[in-house]
This record gives C-alpha cells, sequence and structure tokens, in this order.
C-alpha cells in the first residue's frame, strides 16, 4: 500500500481476523477503508462481531491476523505505550454510559483528553466545541447537574477535543430515551459533517443507523453488506432476516 493511499483513509484495516482463545472466530478476514468525513454505522445480530470489530480498530484488542491504520500508523507495529498515546491522541471515544468524570466541570471533562495528552486546551477551540454541542452556557457544572442527553453531549464533545483520526461510538443512543436519542444523532451528524470527523458507531438501533452516511451489515465476523440510504425500515428488515437465517 502506498503512502498516500495510507493518508487518504482515516481507518483501513486489511484481512484482519480475531480468533479468540477457544476457537471462536470473532473477525474473519474483515478489509475496510473508511474516508476521512464518513459516518459509519454497524450493524449486525447478537455474537455477529461488531464490538470485536470496534475494538481492534481502536487498538484496545489484537487481531489475530492482517492489519489496521489509524491516520496512516500501523497499530500492531506499536509497543503499548505508543499504542496508548495513539488512542489517547488520535481516537475519540463514546460510551453508552457516557463515562464523564463526576468531580470535574463540564468543561475540565470536555478538555480531559488534552490535559492527559500534556497539551494545552485552545480556549477558543473549546468554546467552538461546546457551542456546536449546545453546552455554552453549562461548563461550570457537574456531569451530575446535566440531563443524560446533555451528559452524552459533553462526551461528544470530548471525544472530538484532540480532534481525533477516528471516533468509535459504542451504542451512543442506548440510555437515551428516543427523543433525545435522535437529537444527540442529529447532533453528531452535524459534527461530521460540519468538522469534516470521521465517526465509526456500533447500534442495535436502526433508526440511529439510518442517520449514518452508510451502514456496514456483520454476520458470523464478515461483513456481508455495505449500506447506503436505506430506511429504517430497511435495515430492521435486513438485520432480522440475518437473525433468522
Ligand atoms: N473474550 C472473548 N473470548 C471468547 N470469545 C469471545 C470473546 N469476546 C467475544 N467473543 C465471541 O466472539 C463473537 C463476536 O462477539 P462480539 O462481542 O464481537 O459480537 P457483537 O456483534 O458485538 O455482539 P453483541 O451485539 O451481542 O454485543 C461471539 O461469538 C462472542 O461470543
Amino acid at each position: 500500500m502506498t503512502t498516500a493511499v495510507r493518508q487518504a483513509t482515516a481507518l483501513t484495516m486489511t484481512h484482519v481476523s480475531k480468533v479468540h482463545p477457544g476457537g471462536v472466530r470473532a473477525l474473519d478476514d474483515v478489509s475496510l477503508a473508511v474516508r476521512p468525513g464518513a459516518f459509519l454505522a454497524v450493524m449486525g445480530p447478537s455474537g455477529s462481531g461488531k464490538s470485536t470489530l470496534m475494538h481492534c480498530a481502536a487498538g484496545l484488542d489484537t487481531p489475530t491476523a492482517g492489519t489496521v491504520l489509524v491516520g496512516g500508523t500501523e497499530i500492531g507495529r506499536l509497543d503499548e505505550t505508543r499504542r496508548t498515546e495513539l488512542r489517547r491522541e488520535r481516537i475519540g471515544f463514546v460510551f453508552q454510559a457516557y463515562n464523564l468524570v463526576p468531580s470535574l466541570s463540564v468543561e475540565d471533562n470536555i478538555a480531559l483528553p488534552l490535559r492527559l495528552a500534556g497539551r494545552r486546551a485552545d480556549r477558543a477551540w473549546l468554546a467552538e466545541l461546546a457551542g456546536r454541542v449546545g453546552l455554552s452556557g453549562l461548563l461550570a457544572r457537574r456531569p451530575a447537574e446535566l440531563s443524560g442527553g446533555q451528559q452524552q453531549r459533553a462526551a461528544i464533545a470530548r471525544a472530538l477535543v484532540t480532534r481525533p483520526a477516528v471516533v468509535f461510538a459504542d451504542e451512543p443512543t442506548g440510555a437515551l430515551d428516543l427523543r433525545t436519542a435522535h437529537a444527540v444523532l442529529d447532533l453528531l451528524r452535524d459534527l461530521v459533517d460540519g468538522l469534516g470527523q470521521t465517526v465509526l458507531m456500533v447500534t442495535h438501533d436502526p433508526a440511529v443507523a439510518a442517520r449514518a452516511h452508510g451502514v456496514l451489515v456483520m454476520a458470523d465476523g464478515r461483513i456481508v453488506d455495505t449500506l447506503t440510504g436505506a430506511t429504517a425500515a430497511e435495515l430492521a428488515h435486513r438485520i432480522t432476516t440475518l437473525e433468522t437465517e
């Protein structure tokens, strides 16, 4: 693969397999190239390999075979210290449970990845991010003083603060009611489109997945479909078909 090709993708997985101890083939020869600015959802039946795909892509798990490039850096070639640095500086994470630090203000939570990386928090960038996620007036509060939707907005701002190569979102709306979930998803989509951010999001919710640019459908450790423009109903039907196959 040439350098130019590497730089043209935010995330590249080439022939990645993961066989767990005990012999379960959770990923089976997966290849994937995510261009910068893409917002992709990953769907599939339970046990199809979605979490394993995300963990291998984010350097949280080591593939049995194949290579993973994040922002042009091959994760498998890094020692544990550099892999941790890469995760901290080049990758953003959004979890279902928000994972904000209760004792820190919203502003300090958002700035935390920069602090951990020993970088100064650029106040103009923090203010812009807070504005984009609709938390400008709430930065001095503690997470417990925010609604669930507001906490997830703070977590999204935190994931974006380092301008990472890729943001991985694991069921980001799983803890939110339907209306709040869709508002947070619209926000994420606006951020992706406005900032050119790259997002890979695992979700079971077809309505959430339908708001992404495209949907990777997994079954038995493989990507069996890449869908664009599918409605929530069409996605629900596709997954149901796989579950009953
Ligand atoms: N640490 C592990 N050891 C052994 N097998 C594992 C391990 N982690 C996952 N697996 C197996 O690998 C397969 C894929 O699991 P994975 O968690 O990636 O699926 P998933 O699509 O994320 O499922 P869900 O939607 O239920 O979260 C499953 O068969 C699972 O049982």
